[in-house]
């Protein structure tokens, strides 16, 4: 459990904000994360998501407010010749690995590891096998995408920044990308802040989720949170199939609903809809138009009383046109 002071300087920004022209790309923006955090950052391209994490990293100059790291003011390019900052590693998307060198040299090159350290991140980054290719032999792009990671870890940095680290990569390497961000927090007790459009791995990886809209922060919560209570139609868009039907009628179909007052839409996940094959006096009866097929469930697309709505299942057995009953689960 991190201290209240490791929490107060970890990372900090107060209003910082950013603008190309007359595009606000990062609207004014302030938070405070803790050491040891996981924090995942999902939006639309364009969304802002790359600025505001090159900002953190050094990377790019803000217009306005500053971002404080241990205590720390982060300069950017315009404060200092060489960007970024000793205590954070930042992958890009457009990393770029040195060429016509042994990775291993590569790897020992600046780095602040003993021996034994240096292994324990290699085989974390699952690299151990690679380290006598030379950089331009050939290796795949997620296997110089692995090397680049170990590299910028080899100087203990506090917090890593990764930029869209599962995307451009073939199944299995984004398996082992998984595999290896799922695996950094715990062994190396540093904070992570990720963005990915691949939002059902943040689901399991994040202690928090940050969601972005023309520059933005719209929504900050858990896991948990964010999927079953999104703020808009974007931010559950984001995350998967989701039903939004007027809450009045929610209420009126389901009474235990009635203290869903907030909003005017009442927006539910397709597993919160509960299938029967028989009928019973609390369901409603609906019929099946449209079965996807995705593995272990079926999503279920279904019409009640003038409403479409997706339903999950793992019952196999229905066909389109088949009435079935329907109730809606509290989350
Ligand atoms: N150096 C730059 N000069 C001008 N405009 C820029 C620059 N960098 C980013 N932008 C613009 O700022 C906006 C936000 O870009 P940013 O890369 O932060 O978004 P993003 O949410 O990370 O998008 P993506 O998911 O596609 O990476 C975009 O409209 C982009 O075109």
């Amino acid at each position: 459990m991190p201290t209240f002071e490791a929490c107060m300087n970890f990372l900090e920004a107060k209003q910082v904000s950013k603008s190309y022209g007359s595009q606000q790309v990062v609207a004014p923006t302030s938070f405070n994360l803790h050491n040891g955090c996981r924090l995942a950052i999902a939006g639309e391209t364009g969304s802002g998501k790359s600025s505001l994490l090159k900002m953190i990293a050094g990377h790019v100059q803000p217009d306005g407010g500053e971002i404080i790291f241990n205590g720390e003011r982060i300069l950017g390019p315009n404060d200092q010749l060489l960007p970024g900052h000793k205590g954070i590693a930042y992958l890009s998307q457009h990393f770029e690995l040195r060429n016509n060198y042994i990775v291993a040299d590569l790897l020992d090159y600046g780095s602040e590891l003993n021996a034994e350290e240096q292994l324990q991140l290699y085989r974390l980054c699952e690299i151990d096998h690679l380290l006598q290719r030379k950089t331009n032999s050939g290796l795949s792009g997620g296997e110089r995408q692995r090397i680049a990671l170990a590299k910028i870890l080899t100087t203990q940095p506090k917090l890593l920044l990764l930029d869209e680290p599962f995307s451009n990569l073939d199944t299995l390497h984004k398996q082992s990308m998984r595999r290896i961000v799922a695996n950094l927090q715990a062994t190396l007790n540093i904070g992570i802040i990720m963005i990915s459009h691949d939002t059902t791995d943040m689901l399991s990886w994040a202690d928090e989720i940050w969601i972005m809209q023309h520059g933005m922060v719209i929504q900050q919560g858990s896991a948990r949170e964010i999927y079953h209570h999104p703020v808009s139609n974007y931010a559950a868009g984001l995350f998967g199939v989701f039903n939004e039907i007027p809450v009045a009628q929610i209420q009126s179909w389901f009474p235990y609903f009635s203290n869903v007052v907030t909003q005017h839409m009442h927006i539910s996940r397709p597993e919160q809809w509960q299938i029967s094959l028989e009928p019973a006096p609390h369901l409603l009866q609906a019929q099946i138009e449209t079965i996807a097929f995705e593995g272990p469930t079926l999503l279920l697309g279904i019409h009640v009383q003038g409403h479409r709505l997706f339903c999950r299942t793992m019952q196999q057995a229905v066909m389109v046109g088949q009435t079935i009953y329907v109730q809606l689960q509290h989350r």
